[in-house]
C-alpha cells in the first residue's frame, strides 16, 4: 500500500516488493488508494498483482495503486473495518509505503490488532480459526515522502528527487534573478520539516533559508537576513535567493509568509523582489537515479523482513544510514518522529535539532558558514590560519566544482586562505597555475558541471614532483585537497611517499574521491556517479521507450567505468535492464547462450503484444573479445528473427551536465570535513617539517604522522578518512585500478532477480 502524499519512487517500491514476493514464492496483493482503500477493501481497493504488472513502474512518478488522505482510518471503527478486510482477503503481511503520518497510523494499526480482532471475533465477523490464523499482524513500513521528515532514516524515498525538482527551479530561477540584479523569495515544500529548504539552500547556494526547526524571533531573523544579503550585495553579487519551508515558524510559532520576507527584502534593502511558490511540481516526474535504486533495494529489503518477522520480533520499518539499508524498530521510529513536532510546539528548539539526525544538523551548520558567515570577521585567531590548495586531477565529474566552491567559502568563513591550482599539476609545473580563489568569482561555481579549475590525468611523477614542491613551498601551502578518481589516488600516494625528500609535501593532504567509475579504494561512494548515474537513467528510459514501441527489441547499452562495473550495476538496477555484464565479471559464452534464450523465451511469450523492449547495460570493459557491436550481431544471429538487437552508447555524456543536488551536497559535506581535517593535522605535521631524517623515522613518529595523508570516503554509515599507506598497500588492486573489496556486488544479485534472470555463479 502506498500512503500520504506521493512521492517519486513507490512505483519503483512497489515493483521491487512484487517482484521479490513472487521470486520467494509469496502472492502479492495491492490495496489501492491508501488507507481509504483498506478500510473500503473488496476487490476493487485490493486485488493481485502479477510480474508483468509491474513492468515499467521503475520509470514513472506519482503512485500507480493510488494514494488519499484518509480522515476514516483515523478512528477505530474504520481501523476495523480495514482489519476485517484484511483477514478476509487472506493478507498475513502488510507493508506500507508513506511518511510519518502513515507510518504512525501503521504502528497504531498494529498495536491496536489484538484488540481489533476480538472486536471482530465477538460480533461473528471472523470466525475462530480466522482469528488464530491472524493472530499476529505482520507490518512493515518503507518511508516514502518527499519530505524526509521521519526519524531513524537518513532519506525517504522520493526526497531526493523532489529536491533535483526544486534545485533545477532555483537554477533556472538564478539566470533570471541574474538578469535583473533580483530577489527571489522561493517557497518549498516542507509542512514540517526544514530538509528540502536546507538541502537546496546548499545546492543552490541561496543566501538564506528560513526551516522549522531553528526558528527565531522575528525581530532576529529581519535583522539576521538583511544583513547577510546586504553584505553579499555588497561584494557585487546580483541575485538573491531566499528559501522558506512551508512549515517556517518563528520562536514563537507563528508561520511565517513569503509575503513577510518579501516586504523586508523590499522596504529593507530596496530590493527589486518577486516570489515563487514551487508547489506539486515538487512532488512530480519521474524519480531520480537514487530514490529508483533506494525504493528497490528497500522494496527487497522489505519482503526479506515479513519473511524474517516472528511474533516476538518488532515491526521493522526500513531505513537507510548513509548508504546502508537497514531494518529499525517502526515504533521508535514513529516515536521519536512524532518527538521532534512535540518539541517544536513545546517550543524546545535545541530538543528538536538534536532529534533531527547528526547530518541534518552539521549541513545546517556548513550552510550558515559557506553562505552566510561574515568572510571579513572569520572565526579562527591569526595564528591558526592556513593556506590551503585545491586541485582537481583525473577525468571531470560532478561535483568537483561544489567541492571547490564549498572548500573556498568555508576556509573563507575561517579565516583560512583557499587556493586553486588550475589545471592540475601540469598547470602548476608548466605555467605556475595557482592563485587564492575569490569569492566573486566562484559564486557561480557550484552548480556547474565540469572542473572551472580545469583537471587532467597527469600524475606528479610524471610531471615534475621537484617543481611542484618549490611552489608549495613558494605559496606556503599548508594543506592539499585533490579532488578526483584514481588518478588522483595515485598522486595522493605520490606526494606522501614524496615527503622523505620533499618538506614541502609534509603538510596534510587529503582526498576526495570525484569519478564515474566509483572505483577508488576507501570509500563507497564517489562524487560524480550520482550525477553519471541521473544522466544514464535518463538516457535508458529513453532508449527503452523506443525498444518497447518497436516491441521486439533490445539494446545493448555500453557504459563506461574503467574496470569498475559500479555504474552498469547501479544503472541496471535504476532502468530495470534485463541484463548487466561487468569487468569483474566478464561475459561468459555459456552465461551469454543462457541470456539469449531466456530473450527468446520473453519474447515467444509476449507475443509481441507487450511493451517488452529490453535493454542490456555492458561496461564497455567487461570483455575484450565481445564488444558491444560484437554482442548485439551474436544476439541477432540467434535471435531466430524473434527480435532484433542494436546498440547505443552514450559516451561523455555520462560525465554529466550540471551536477545531482546530490552530488553538490555530498561534496559541500566531504569539503568542509577536508578542511577541518586539515585544521587537525597541521600541528602534528609541525615537529617534521624540518626534520633531515624523516626518512629514520621511529614507529610511533610514522604512527603519528601516517593519518595526514588520507582518503576521505563515505563507508557503510560514516565518513571515513583512511590513509593512504593502509589503503595502498592493502586495499588496491593497482594493476586493475580498483579496490579490492567490492562493496556493492550484493546489488547485482539483487537486479538479477528482479529481472528474473538466471546467472552461473562465480
Ligand atoms: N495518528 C494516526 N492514526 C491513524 N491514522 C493515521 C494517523 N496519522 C496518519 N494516519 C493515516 O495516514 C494517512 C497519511 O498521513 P499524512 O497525511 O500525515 O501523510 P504522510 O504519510 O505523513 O505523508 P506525507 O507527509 O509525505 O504526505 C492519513 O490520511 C491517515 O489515514
Ligand atoms: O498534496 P497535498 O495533500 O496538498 O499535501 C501537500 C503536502 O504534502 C507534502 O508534499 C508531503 O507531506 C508536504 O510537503 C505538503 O505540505
Ligand atoms: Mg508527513
Amino acid at each position: 500500500m502506498t500512503s500520504g502524499g506521493d512521492a517519486p519512487g513507490m512505483n519503483a517500491n512497489v515493483r521491487a516488493m512484487v517482484r521479490a514476493a513472487i521470486y520467494k514464492g509469496c502472492k502479492p496483493f495491492a490495496i489501492y488508494e491508501g488507507y481509504e482503500g483498506l478500510v473500503k477493501g473488496g476487490s476493487d481497493y485490493i486485488k493481485e498483482l502479477s510480474w508483468n504488472d509491474v513492468r515499467g513502474w521503475l520509470s514513472e512518478g506519482g503512485t500507480n495503486i493510488g494514494t488519499a488522505r484518509s480522515k476514516e482510518f483515523r478512528t477505530k471503527e474504520g481501523r476495523l473495518k480495514a482489519a476485517k478486510n484484511l483477514i478476509d482477503a487472506g493478507i498475513n503481511a502488510l507493508i506500507v509505503c508513506g511518511g510519518d503520518g502513515s507510518l504512525t497510523g501503521a504502528d497504531l494499526f498494529r498495536s491496536e490488532w489484538p484488540e481489533l480482532l476480538s472486536t471482530l471475533l465477538k460480533s461473528n465477523q471472523i470466525t475462530q480459526s480466522q482469528h488464530q490464523s491472524f493472530k499476529y499482524l505482520n507490518i512493515c513500513g518503507t518511508v516514502g515522502s518527499i519530505d524526509n521528515d521521519m526519524s531513524s532514516t537518513d532519506a525517504t524515498i522520493g526526497a531526493y528527487s523532489s529536491l533535483a525538482r526544486i534545485c533545477q527551479a532555483i537554477d533556472y530561477i538564478d539566470a533570471t534573478a541574474n538578469s535583473h540584479s533580483r530577489a527571489f523569495v522561493i517557497e518549498v515544500m516542507g509542512r514540517h520539516c526544514g530538509w528540502l529548504a536546507l538541502m537546496a539552500g546548499i545546492a543552490t547556494t541561496a543566501d538564506y533559508i528560513l526551516i522549522p526547526e531553528k526558528p527565531a524571533s522575528s525581530k532576529e531573523w529581519h535583522e539576521q537576513m538583511t544583513e547577510i544579503v546586504a553584505k553579499h550585495r555588497k561584494r557585487g553579487k546580483r541575485t538573491t535567493i531566499v528559501l522558506v519551508a512551508e512549515g517556517a515558524i518563528t520562536s514563537d510559532l507563528k508561520p511565517i509568509t513569503c509575503t513577510e520576507v518579501k516586504d523586508i527584502l523590499v522596504e529593507k534593502l530596496g530590493l527589486d523582489t518577486r516570489i515563487t511558490t514551487l508547489g506539486h511540481v515538487q512532488r512530480g516526474g519521474t524519480a531520480v537515479a537514487y530514490d529508483r535504486i533506494l525504493a528497490t533495494l528497500q522494496g527487497f529489503e522489505a519482503i526479506e523482513a515479513v519473511l524474517q518477522c516472528t511474533p516476538d520480533t518488532p515491526s521493522p520499518m526500513i531505513a537507510i544510514e548513509e548508504n546502508k539499508i537497514i531494518r529499525r524498530p517502526l515504533v521508535n521510529a514513529v516515536k521519536l518522529t512524532k518527538s521532534v513536532a512535540e518539541a517544536i510546539n513545546n517550543k524546545d528548539f535545541k530538543k528538536a535539532m538534536q532529534l533531527r539526525d547528526s547530518e541534518f544538523v552539521e549541513h545546517l551548520h556548513n550552510f550558515m558558514a559557506m553562505n552566510s558567515a561574515d568572510h571579513n570577521n572569520p572565526s579562527l585567531p591569526l595564528e591558526k590560519r592556513l593556506n590551503i590548495a585545491i586541485i582537481n586531477v583525473g577525468a571531470p565529474a560532478g561535483g568537483m566544482n561544489s567541492a571547490t566552491y564549498s572548500m573556498a567559502t568555508y576556509c573563507m568563513s575561517r579565516g583560512h586562505k583557499p587556493f586553486g591550482i588550475y589545471n592540475g599539476f601540469t598547470g602548476l609545473t608548466r605555467h605556475e597555475s595557482i592563485k587564492p580563489l575569490n569569492w566573486l568569482e566562484i559564486i557561480n561555481w557550484n552548480n556547474a558541471g565540469g572542473s572551472e579549475l580545469g583537471t587532467n590525468r597527469t600524475v606528479p611523477e610524471e610531471s615534475d614532483i621537484g617543481l611542484i614542491a618549490y611552489y608549495f613551498t613558494k605559496y606556503k601551502i599548508d594543506g592539499l585537497i585533490i579532488v578526483g578518481g584514481f588518478e588522483a589516488y595515485t598522486s595522493l600516494h605520490q606526494l606522501e611517499r614524496n615527503r622523505v625528500n620533499y618538506p614541502a609535501f609534509r603538510i596534510p593532504i587529503i582526498l576526495i574521491p570525484a569519478t564515474i567509475s566509483n572505483n577508488v579504494p576507501g570509500t563507497e561512494h564517489s562524487l560524480g556517479t550520482d550525477t553519471c548515474l541521473n544522466s544514464l537513467v535518463e538516457y535508458c528510459d529513453t532508449i527503452k521507450q523506443s525498444a518497447s514501441a518497436s516491441r521486439n527489441r533490445v539494446f545493448v547499452i555500453e557504459v563506461q567505468g574503467g574496470n569498475s562495473g559500479y555504474i552498469a550495476t547501479s544503472a541496471a538496477l535504476a532502468c530495470g535492464a534485463q541484463i548487466s555484464y561487468v569487468p569483474e565479471e566478464g561475459i561468459s559464452l555459456d552465461q551469454l547462450e543462457m541470456d539469449i534464450n531466456s530473450l527468446k523465451q520473453i519474447f515467444i511469450n509476449s507475443e509481441g503484444k507487450s511493451k517488452s523492449g529490453k535493454l542490456i547495460l555492458k561496461s564497455a570493459n567487461a570483455s575484450k573479445v565481445l564488444t558491444t557491436n560484437v554482442l548485439a550481431s551474436i544476439i541477432n544471429s540467434e535471435s531466430s528473427h524473434r527480435f532484433e538487437a542494436k546498440t547505443a552508447i552514450p559516451g561523455h555524456v555520462q560525465q554529466g551536465g550540471m551536477p545531482s543536488p546530490i552530488d553538490r551536497t555530498r561534496a559541500a559535506r566531504l569539503a568542509v570535513r577536508a578542511v577541518q581535517f586539515i585544521e587537525t593535522k597541521t600541528e602534528i605535521l609541525l615537529p617534521f617539517k624540518n626534520c633531515d631524517s624523516f626518512n629514520l623515522l621511529s614507529d610511533d613518529d610514522i604512527h603519528k604522522i601516517v593519518n595526514t595523508a588520507a582518503v576521505l570516503g563515505i563507508k557503510r554509515s560514516k565518513l571515513k578518512f583512511t590513509n593512504i599507506r593502509h589503503l595502498y598497500d592493502f586495499e588496491t588492486n593497482v594493476k586493475k585500478r580498483m579496490p579490492k573489496d567490492i562493496h556493492w556486488s550484493y546489488i547485482r544479485d539483487i537486479a538479477d532477480q528482479l529481472e528474473g534472470r538466471i546467472t552461473i555463479k562465480h
